[in-house]
């Protein structure tokens, strides 16, 4: 399934966060978004999934719908004080597939412990989630991703504080889930990751700077137009400049 962004423009209380985005994220492959503090990453994904609405242009989801996408929130965002088990996190994964009262099937929990097992947390089934360190509560919302069976996995800042162990393992799962067909688009910092388990790039500074193979995505001279652009951007903006343009040039 391909996603694309046609001429997408999202605001904050009427200040536009990111203009005019227009790209098609290659299907069954995985993108990276990157770009500097502020470029409005986050913000593409939360309109991805339908939690920001677009002042303009749209998202194509290419007939998927956004119940069909996993999608993991930055860190921050996510409570993990909820006294829940390891194993129920991991299982509501699995509430498209459950019956009206919620039962989990036999099939159900047995890919929660099978995806348990592949993260390397088999024994923590019975574990409050309050109990795990940063690196493990990561792995299980990697397992519960494994159980969603999702056609389109969005990750927001995955590898954010977790060691270099955990990250490795968990970038093994990305891989096996593009071996998998299924299209993946992560916002990362890390280039060094970028460049080796993300063949597309999208480079965002509030605009597209660059979308395309990687290595023609991630030069010195893209990424300084992507940082001069983020400098340069006035937060208070009423209107986007391209529309100011447009409307100038509109002007008899
Ligand atoms: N809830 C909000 N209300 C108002 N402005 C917001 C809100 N969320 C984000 N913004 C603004 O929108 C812009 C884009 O934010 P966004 O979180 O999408 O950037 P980002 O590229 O993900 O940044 P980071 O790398 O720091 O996570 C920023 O200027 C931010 O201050």
């Amino acid at each position: 399934m391909s996603v694309r962004l046609s001429n997408l423009t999202v605001s904050y209380r009427r200040h536009p966060a990111v203009h005019h985005v227009s790209g098609e994220f290659a299907a069954g492959q995985a993108t990276a978004i990157v770009g500097p503090n502020g470029a409005g990453k986050s913000t593409i994904l939360k309109t991805m999934i339908g939690a920001l609405r677009p002042d303009a242009g749209r998202v194509e989801l290419g007939g998927v719908s956004r119940q069909h996408i996993a999608y993991l929130p930055q860190a921050a965002q996510i409570d993990r004080s909820l006294p829940v088990s390891v194993l129920d996190t991991v299982l509501t994964g699995a509430w498209r597939h459950m019956g009206a009262f919620g039962a989990a099937r036999a099939q159900d929990w047995q890919a929660a412990q099978d995806a348990l097992a592949a993260v390397g947390l088999g024994e923590f089934a019975q574990r409050p989630v309050s109990a795990l360190s940063a690196g493990q509560f990561q792995r299980v919302l990697f397992a519960r991703i494994m159980v969603q069976d999702a056609p389109l996995i969005l990750l927001d800042e995955p590898f954010t504080a977790i060691d270099a162990r955990t990250t490795h393992d968990l970038l093994a799962l990305v891989r096996r889930w593009q071996a998998e067909q299924r299209t993946v688009i992560a916002v990362l910092h890390d280039f060094a990751q970028v460049r080796e388990y993300f063949p597309h790039t999208l480079l965002l500074s509030r605009e597209v700077v660059a979308w395309g193979p990687t290595a023609e995505v991630l030069t010195e001279a893209n990424l300084q137009r992507a940082s001069a652009n983020v400098a340069h951007w006035h937060e208070q903006a009423p209107v986007c400049r391209v529309d100011d343009a447009a409307a100038q040039e509109a002007q008899p």
